[in-house]
C-alpha cells in the first residue's frame, strides 16, 4: 500500500516544518506580505499546519474555517495565488521533499483556486 501524503511529507513534525517555512516565505514575499501584516504568525502557522495535516491524510485536527469563508471578500487575485503556490513549492524544496510529493501538493493547492481567488 502506498503511504499517505501525510506520511511522505514527514508526518506532523515534517509538515510543521514545511508550513513554518511557508508562512515565513509569505511574510517576506512582496506580492503577498501586506496581506499578512496584521496576522499573528504563530497562530497562522498553527492553523495552516493543522489544515495540511488533516488534508494530507493525517489526524483530523483542523478546526478552522473552510476556504471560502476564510478568503471571502479579500479580493485575492491570480498573481497573489501564484505567489502563494511559489512560496509553497519553495518550502517543500527547502525541506528536501521529493518531486512526486511536490506535484501532489501543487495539484491539491491548485484545486482550491476557485475557493480562494476572486470570491
Ligand atoms: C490554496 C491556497 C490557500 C490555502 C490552502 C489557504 C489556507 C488558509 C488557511 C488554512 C487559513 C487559516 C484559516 C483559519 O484561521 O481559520 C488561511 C488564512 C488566510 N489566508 Fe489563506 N490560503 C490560501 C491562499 C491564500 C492567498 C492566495 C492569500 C492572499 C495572498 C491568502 C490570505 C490569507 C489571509 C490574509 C488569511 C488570514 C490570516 C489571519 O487570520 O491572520 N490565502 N488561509
Amino acid at each position: 500500500m502506498t503511504a499517505t501524503l501525510y506520511d511522505r511529507l514527514g508526518g506532523t513534525e515534517g509538515i510543521r516544518r514545511i508550513v513554518d517555512k511557508l508562512v515565513d516565505n509569505h511574510l517576506s514575499n512582496p506580492v503577498v506580505s501586506a496581506r499578512f501584516s496584521g496576522s499573528d504568525a504563530d497562530n497562522l502557522k498553527e492553523m495552516a499546519g493543522n489544515f495540511f495535516i488533516t488534508g494530507s491524510g493525517g489526524p483530523e485536527i483542523y478546526t478552522g474555517k473552510d476556504m471560502v469563508t476564510t478568503h471571502k471578500h479579500m479580493n485575492i487575485n491570480g498573481d497573489e495565488f501564484v505567489a502563494v503556490l511559489d512560496d509553497a513549492m519553495n518550502a517543500l524544496q527547502a525541506n528536501d521533499i521529493g518531486q512526486r510529493e511536490q506535484e501532489e501538493v501543487l495539484y491539491i493547492l491548485y484545486s482550491l483556486k476557485d475557493q480562494v481567488v476572486g470570491i
